[in-house]
């Protein structure tokens, strides 16, 4: 059993209900027991928590939250030894459900207790490390609104799709994607390190979390039928079949938009801007699952 430290998210997911330290006690043992949990108190906290257990020597740094806890203690990992667990309890939970990781907790915490060590690729968007996705455009528009919702949780997220659908207008972008120059309206860019926004949402089914590549999807425009298409094609995991968007597959990617976009990464909207520059980290992060 590898030595790990927890991160607890105590605001991630629709509701927190479980007994989350009798839990990991039942897995990871009471008598010398080879683990620690740490609660975050703010948003951020988590990236210096991860790093600190790093610099202790945990073998195993494990985020119980969703993707955003996930981002900010991958982030915490980046450069170290120490590897990424997940102990999914977020609300869309993306990188958990590509890496196959466990939803339910007592099976999650099993798996964590004797996990596989593998490294995964990390992608960057200025400067903003990502580990399951970023984006240009309606989707990070949609992450902005949600921040703002209130609530959380499914019902509230497809509520604001909906709503802001209507108010969404495309912006003209020219995209430099390794040598392939693109000018097009932008209404999602996406940059998918792993499959999906999360929910079985698969933006881009076909990514591999180790190919050393992104897997960019563009959709330039999106009337009704079209979204239609897209919603479908995302849920049924067929997107790239449905040609209601155009793939590439490349390692790097620079963006020029004729009005400030927003973007996300990971499902948290960072901000607006017209300069974009986005990398990968080959294998850059060890991750136990
Ligand atoms: N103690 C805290 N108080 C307030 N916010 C926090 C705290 N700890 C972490 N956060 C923030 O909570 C946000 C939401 O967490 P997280 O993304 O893990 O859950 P989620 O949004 O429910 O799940 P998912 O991203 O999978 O949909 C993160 O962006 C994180 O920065």
């Amino acid at each position: 059993m590898p030595k790990t430290c927890f991160i607890l998210n105590p605001t991630a997911g629709p509701s927190q209900r479980h007994d989350m330290p009798a839990l990991i006690a039942q897995h990871f043992g009471t008598r010398e027991p080879n683990y620690e949990i740490r609660l975050t108190e703010h948003a951020g906290h988590a990236v210096a928590l991860a790093k600190m257990a790093a610099a202790e020597g945990f073998q195993v740094v494990a985020a119980i939250g969703g993707d955003g806890t996930v981002n900010e203690v991958g982030r915490g990992l980046l450069g170290t030894a120490a590897a990424l667990g997940i102990v999914p309890q977020g609300s869309g939970n993306g990188l958990a459900r590509h890496l196959k990781v466990p939803l339910k907790l007592p099976a999650a915490l099993q798996r964590l207790a004797t996990p596989d060590f593998s490294r995964m690729d990390v992608g960057v968007i200025n400067g903003h490390p990502f580990f399951c996705t970023a984006g240009l455009g309606f989707d990070a528009h949609v992450s902005q609104h949600f921040a703002q919702a209130g609530s959380r949780g499914l019902s509230t997220y497809l509520r604001v799709t909906l709503r802001e659908y209507r108010n969404y207008r495309a912006v003209p972008i020219r995209a430099d994607l390794d040598g392939h120059v693109e000018e097009t309206d932008c209404y999602v860019l996406a940059f998918a390190n792993a499959s999906q926004y999360g929910n079985n949402a698969y933006i881009a089914p076909l990514a591999d979390l180790r190919d050393g590549l992104l897997d960019v999807c563009l959709i330039d425009a999106l009337p009704v039928g079209r979204a239609l298409k897209v919603s479908l094609g995302m849920v049924l995991g067929n997107l790239p079949q449905s040609k209601a968007a155009e793939y590439f597959r490349v390692p790097r990617a620079r963006v020029t938009a004729q009005d400030p976009i927003g973007f996300h990464v990971d499902g948290d909207y960072l901000g607006h801007t017209t300069e974009f520059e986005i990398d990968l980290m080959p294998l850059a992060l060890h991750v136990a699952v």
